[in-house]
Formats: structure tokens, sequence, C-alpha cells
């Protein structure tokens, strides 16, 4: 459950990732630090940054340059890549058209998923299914390089989740298989204009990037702007707590399938994002999520651990997810 926290920890990953399939990876000291600052800060926030992850510095600078290379071309470039019911929800969504509960978003933006091909997870697949419109060619590059920075998310992704399944009192493996051995990953690109001019008024409010909501899946990394603070993190006494680009660093946080398989232990955060900064802000998120068709049930580790009582409902991964795709854009 959040508590009232007021800053997101960050934890140094390295000794998790170099013991990540040991055999005796729960008897390292190394490894067993790094599961309890996961513990910790998945119970307290449901937030908190990585560094010592092994993803070059170079790769996470120029991924968000390419983005916001994208982002800076005429309309009519970006529309070539149009996100719609027909392209399975894959592409470009102008600003606007993505909507938080009912209120679009400043934010433009690129949803890329895991590819779905005709008849795969029967007819629960369906609405995701859809041409691979979201890799754009344009630039030149911008295809392969997110290519690359995908398999390399979806490594480290998995690996943290090893040292969350420790935390929560589980085998190293508890959330693959079944779960997420086939991970349902999701990419977005997203670009937030900069902040409008008001004449040195008050505003009358914060034009909000993104509306307070929780991440869907197991597990978020996102890869910040440099400089500019925009990201928001809603603790137990209804506080916005900023999460500041901290570089070389991903933000991480806890999706709500994580919160159904902890049976509540963990919690998926809400969060927000405002840009008041004079600048265009780009943000690269990957989405590590179940398995498409996961039956999400708490573990029985968390449920030994809560009193034997299942506090959520069980969901279907996919199922969750065309529920919101399906409601999250107006066009
Ligand atoms: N795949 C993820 N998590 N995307 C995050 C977008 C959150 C905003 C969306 N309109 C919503 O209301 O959920
Ligand atoms: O732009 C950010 O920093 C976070 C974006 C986000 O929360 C999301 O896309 O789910
Ligand atoms: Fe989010």
């Amino acid at each position: 459950m959040a508590t009232d926290f007021k800053f997101i920890p960050l934890i140094d990953v390295s000794p998790l990732l170099e013991k990540w399939d040991h055999p005796n990876i729960t008897q390292d000291e190394g490894v067993a630090q790094v599961v309890r600052q996961l513990d910790q800060a998945c119970r307290e926030a449901g937030f908190f940054y990585v560094k010592g992850h092994g993803i070059p510095d170079s790769l996470m600078k120029d991924i968000k340059n390419i983005a916001r290379e994208y982002f800076h071309q005429p309309y009519e470039e970006k529309i070539k890549i149009k996100l719609s019911a027909e392209t399975g929800y894959r592409g470009y969504q102008r600003i606007g058209e993505n909507v938080t509960k009912g209120v679009p978003d400043k934010h433009e933006a690129i949803d890329c998923y895991r590819e779905v091909n005709h008849g795969m997870y029967e007819g629960l697949g369906d609405v995701m299914q859809g041409s691979n419109i979201c890799r754009p060619s344009n630039p030149p590059n911008f295809k392969q390089l997110m290519e690359v920075y995908i398999d390399r998310c979806t490594d480290l992704s998995r690996k943290i989740m090893r040292g969350i399944a420790l935390a929560l009192g589980g085998s190293a493996d508890e959330m693959e298989g079944e779960i997420g051995g086939d991970p349902f990953w999701v990419f977005r690109i997203i670009g937030y204009p900069a902040a409008s001019i008001s004449n040195g008024h008050d505003k009358a409010h914060d034009d909000v990037g993104c509306g307070a909501h929780t991440d869907y899946g197991l597990l978020t990394l996102v890869n910040q702007d440099d400089g500019i603070v925009a990201l928001q993190v809603r603790n137990k006494l209804g506080e916005w707590i900023s999460a500041p680009p901290i570089p070389g660093t991903f933000v991480c946080n806890i999706g709500d399938m994580l919160k159904i398989l902890s049976n509540g232990i963990y919690e998926s955060t809400l969060h927000r994002v405002i840009n008041n900064s004079p600048k265009y802000r780009v943000c690269v998120a990957y989405f590590y999520e179940p398995n498409f068709d996961a039956a999400v049930e708490p573990l029985d580790v968390c449920l030994q651990k809560t009193g034997g009582t299942k506090n959520f409902e069980g969901a279907v991964y996919g199922k969750h997810l065309v529920s919101k795709v399906t409601t999250n854009f107006i066009m």
C-alpha cells in the first residue's frame, strides 16, 4: 500500500543482474540487498529509480533524440502511421486524442505492441491485431533502434521481475511461464508540448500532459527527458511527489497486474505528467506486461502472507488491456 512517501528511492540493480540465473541466488548477500530495496520501494511508493541496469547511456539518449526528431516533423509526415482500430491501436496519435478519465491529454505519441498474428489467442487477440505501422520508417534508423531498445528493456524487466518475485517470497521464476513467459510488451514514445505562456497571470489550471492513471501490467521502465521535472506520483496523503529525471536511470513503477498477483502487498500507484517547462518534453516508456492470455490471480505465496483471502478479482491481462485501449481514444 502506498505510504506518505516524500521521494522515490534509487536502487542499484547491478548485483541482481550479475547473478540473475544463479542457482543459489537467494544466498547472495548483494542480491538480497537489492531484493530488500525492491520490496521496500514497492510497498511504500510503487515507484523506484534503477541504476546499474546495463543499458548504455548512448542507447537511452539516442532513442529520445530520434523520438524528438520524429515529433518535430510536419503533421502530414507523422499521420502516415496514424493509430486507429484498424491498426490494432498501433501508431501515431496527435495531441488530445488520448483521453484519461474523460479529459484529453496534452501529449502526442506512438504506441507499439508485441505482434499479434491472425488467430492468436482465439478471439481475444483480434482487437490488438494490426500491421506494424507503429514502426516508422522516418527518421531512418528509428525502426532498428526501437527493436534494439525494446529487446534490452524486455531483458532488463524480466530480471527486475525476478528480484520482485523474490521480494514477495516466491521463487525467482514465479512471474515467468504462464504469467509472463511471453510478455505482451507495450512501447510508447511520447511528446509533451512546452507550457503555454500565460502573460504572467496565474494559470487557472496546469495543462495536463497525461492525467492521473495507473499502468496496466507488471512493470514500467520510463526513460525521461533530462532536465525537465514533469512526472508526479501520488502518495497516500494525496500529495503529488515529483520524480525528477536522474540522468542514466529509469523510473520504474508497478502495474495493475502486479497488484493482483501480490494480492495488494504492492499497488499500482497513481501518477500523472504536467510539463510546466518552456521546453518540449519527450519520454520513452516501455511496459513489461503479462502474457496476453495470462489469467492473473493472487500468487499462493502472497495469499498466505495476507490472510488467505483474495483481495482482488482475477483478470485476464488481454481483456484488461483491450478494455483500456478501446476507451482511451477520441478520434
Ligand atoms: N499502456 C499504458 N500504460 N499507457 C499509459 C497511458 C495512460 C493514459 C491512458 N489514457 C489511460 O487512461 O489509461
Ligand atoms: O511521461 C512520463 O514520464 C510517464 C508517462 C506515463 O506515465 C505513461 O505513459 O504511462
Ligand atoms: Fe503511466
